[in-house]
C-alpha cells in the first residue's frame, strides 16, 4: 500500500505536507469497486486540540498504518509512543486492527495519547539480568572496597556459597539466552521508565544478596548439607520447569505473531502443570526463589522472593483474568499462580 492518505493536514501548526499540483486521477479499471476513503481525524487526549486531519485514507489502513501518517507530521511522536483510542476512556487500539472493520463512520476521530518515551522489551530484559549476574560476581570475587582489605580476592570455605554463585549466575545466563532466543515477545516496547525500575530492583537486591551470602562472615544453613541439597533440588527442578514453559509458551505462536492462544499441557511433564494453572513459569520462578532461599537460608533472598512472589501473583491474575475474558472454553480448574489457591 503506497498511498494511504491523499492528504494529510496538520490542524494547529503550519501545514506539513503541503498542497503541490494536483496529482493526475490514477486509471481505474471499468467495473472496479468504488473505494470508500476515510477521513481522520487526530485529536490530543488530554486538551482535545486538534492535531492532524488525514484526508481520503484507504479502508484497509491500520491502526499502525495511521500512526506512521500521523509521526511524518510529528517526529517526535514514533508510532510506539503513540496510544490512539475511539474514546478518550476506552483502551488503546491495536496496530493490527483495520480502519474499516473499527466501530467509525467514514469519518472517524482518533483520541491520541503520548505514552513517553519507550525501549524495546529486549533491551530492558537484558540489561535487567546482565546488571545482577556482573554485581553478584563482583561480590563473590570479594573485589576491594566491598569487604575489609584483608579479604580481597579471597574465597569463602563453605561450599554452599559456590554452589549459591553457580545458581545464581545459571539463573540469569538462562534468562538472558531466553530472552534471545526463546521468546516471542510481541509488544515492541514498554516504558523507559521500566528500565529504571526493573534495573532498580534486580541490581539491588543482587547487590544485597550477594553481600550477605559471600560475606566472610556469613553462617550456613542450620540443617546443614541437607538443607543445602532440598534447596538445590527445588531449585533446579524449577528451572527446568520454567524453561519448559517458556518453550511451551514459544511453540504457541508463530514468529511475529502477536495472536494469544490457550496454553496446554504438552508431551513434556513439566507443562503439566498448565492442567492447574494459568501462568506456571510464575509458579516455577518462585518455586526457584524458595529453593534458593532454603539452599542460602538468607534474609535478602527471602526479601527478593517476596517481592518476586507479589509482583507476578498481580500479572498472573491479570493474565488469568483475561484469559477467562477471551475464551469461553478456558478451563474453570485453572488458577492463576498457585494450584487451588491463589
Ligand atoms: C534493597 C533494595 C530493594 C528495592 C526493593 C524495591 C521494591 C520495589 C518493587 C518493584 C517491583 C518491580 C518488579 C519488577 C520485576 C520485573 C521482572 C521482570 O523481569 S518481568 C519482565 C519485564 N516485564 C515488565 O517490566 C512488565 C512491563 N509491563 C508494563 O509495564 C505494562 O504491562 C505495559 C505498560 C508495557 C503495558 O501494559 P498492559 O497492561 O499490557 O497494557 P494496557 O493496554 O492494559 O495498558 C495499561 C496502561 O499502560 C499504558 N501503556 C500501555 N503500553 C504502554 C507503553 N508501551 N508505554 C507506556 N504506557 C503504556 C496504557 O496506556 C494504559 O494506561 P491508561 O492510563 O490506563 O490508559
Ligand atoms: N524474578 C522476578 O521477579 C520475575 C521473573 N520473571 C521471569 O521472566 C520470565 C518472563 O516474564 P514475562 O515476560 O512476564 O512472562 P510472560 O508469560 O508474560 O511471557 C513470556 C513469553 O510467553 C509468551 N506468552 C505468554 N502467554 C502466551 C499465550 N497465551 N499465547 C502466546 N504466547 C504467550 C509471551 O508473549 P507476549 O509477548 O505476546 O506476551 C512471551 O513471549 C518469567 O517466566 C520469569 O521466569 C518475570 C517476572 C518477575
Amino acid at each position: 500500500m503506497d498511498v494511504l492518505a491523499l492528504e494529510a493536514k496538520n490542524v494547529t501548526g503550519t501545514e506539513t505536507e503541503k498542497k503541490s499540483a494536483p496529482r493526475p486521477k490514477p486509471k481505474q479499471p471499468k467495473k472496479a469497486k468504488r473505494i470508500v476513503y476515510f477521513e481522520v481525524e487526530i485529536v490530543d487526549l488530554k486538551t482535545k486540540e486538534k492535531l492532524l486531519l488525514l484526508d481520503k485514507v484507504e479502508p484497509t489502513a491500520t491502526v499502525l498504518d495511521i500512526k506512521a501518517l500521523f509521526h511524518k507530521s510529528y517526529p517526535k511522536w514514533y508510532p510506539a509512543r503513540q496510544s490512539l483510542r475511539l474514546d478518550p476512556k476506552a483502551k488503546s487500539l491495536r496496530d493490527e486492527e483495520v480502519l474499516q472493520t473499527l466501530p467509525v463512520g467514514t469519518t472517524a476521530s482518533f483520541y491520541f495519547g503520548d505514552l513517553g518515551p519507550q525501549l524495546t522489551w529486549g533491551t530492558v530484559f537484558l540489561a535487567e539480568c546482565v546488571g545482577p549476574l556482573i554485581i553478584y560476581l563482583m561480590f563473590y570475587f570479594r573485589l576491594p572496597f566491598i569487604y575489609s582489605p584483608k579479604y580481597d580476592f579471597t574465597s569463602s570455605k563453605h561450599w554452599v556459597v559456590h554452589l549459591a554463585c553457580m545458581c545464581h549466575s545459571f539463573h540469569y545466563i538462562k534468562r538472558i539466552l531466553e530472552t534471545l532466543f526463546v521468546h516471542r515477545i510481541s509488544q515492541g516496547t514498554m516504558p523507559l521508565r521500566n528500565i529504571f525500575k526493573n534495573c532498580g530492583y534486580y541490581w539491588c537486591t543482587a547487590a544485597w544478596m550477594a553481600y550477605y551470602i559471600n560475606h566472610p562472615l556469613y553462617t550456613t544453613p542450620q540443617y546443614g548439607q541437607q538443607q543445602v541439597n532440598v534447596g538445590l533440588y527445588i531449585f533446579l527442578f524449577c528451572q527446568v520447569g520454567n524453561f519448559s514453559i517458556h518453550v511451551a509458551l514459544r511453540n504457541l505462536k508463530s514468529p511475529g505473531s502477536k495472536v494469544k492462544k490457550i496454553p496446554y499441557p504438552t508431551k513434556n511433564p513439566f507443562t503439566w502443570i498448565f492442567w492447574l494453572v494459568s501462568c506456571p513459569n510464575y509458579t516455577y520462578e518462585v518455586g526457584s526463589w524458595i529453593g534458593f532461599t532454603v539452599m542460602t537460608q538468607c534474609v535478602p533472598v527471602l526479601f527478593f522472593t517476596l517481592v518476586a512472589f507479589i509482583q507476578m501473583s498481580v500479572w498472573a491474575k491479570g493474565k488469568h483474568r483475561s484469559y477467562l475474558k477471551e475464551f469461553r472454553d478456558y478451563p474453570t480448574l485453572r488458577s492463576s499462580i498457585l494450584p487451588f489457591i491463589l
